[in-house]
């Protein structure tokens, strides 16, 4: 499989992956290697321009981008509660599944708080816990420890080595080391000197 922007230049040819069930696969590289691309790749947002991707048994794919977007005014539990809502299940259950979720992120305290007063860092932990309540079976994850400290860089990591082991395909484009020495498979996108 391979990727060109048009009038660019090749971001990767002749990448061969298969991603398991159970593993956390880190995806590294440069700034502009091409790692949110192919992110999108195996989102199926992009269409690679040579090659193809073949999903197995992937019925839900969760994104989670590097800068966190969400309803100001609405309470960080309703942006975990409304995935849930959206599979049907009921909304006291939908609430304690978001609550129970925040808790898993440390965000339990502000969960009534609107989203607008969140910091970086606990919004972007809530963008997590909003992909992981939709039950995806493939979770991709862009910086997720970015605006982080390493404390909440490290239960972020740890969380999602727990989701992996539960079943999950987890693809972390990132930077930091830390991170990366915490996954299991290194895509690393460097171009060979
Ligand atoms: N839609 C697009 N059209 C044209 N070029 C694009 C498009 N999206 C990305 N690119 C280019 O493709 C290259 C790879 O971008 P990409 O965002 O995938 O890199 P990255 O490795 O995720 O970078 P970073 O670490 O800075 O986030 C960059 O040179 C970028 O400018």
């Amino acid at each position: 499989m391979g990727h060109h922007f048009p009038g660019g230049h090749d971001l990767f040819s002749d990448l061969t992956l298969a991603l398991v069930p159970k593993t956390v696969y880190a995806l590294t590289g440069p700034s502009g290697s091409g790692k949110s691309t192919l992110l999108g790749i195996m989102a199926g947002w992009i269409t690679p321009t040579a090659g193809a991707v073949v999903r197995d048994g992937i019925q839900q794919v969760g994104r989670v981008f590097q800068n966190p977007h969400g309803t100001p005014g609405r309470t960080a539990v309703d942006h975990v509660a409304l995935p849930v809502l959206a599979a049907g299940h009921h909304r006291d259950e939908a609430h304690d599944e978001a609550m129970r979720l925040l808790g898993d992120f440390g965000l339990t305290s502000i969960a009534d708080n609107p989203f607008r007063s969140l910091s970086g860092g606990e919004a972007q932990r809530l963008m997590l816990a909003r992909a992981i309540a939709g039950s995806p079976d493939l979770l991709l994850v862009d910086e997720p420890t970015a605006q982080l400290d390493p404390h909440a860089a490290a239960t972020i990591t740890a969380s999602l080595g727990a989701l992996s082991r539960e079943g999950m395909i987890v693809v972390v484009a990132t930077h930091d080391h830390r991170a990366r020495e915490a996954c299991d498979v290194v895509i690393d996108l460097a171009p060979v000197p």
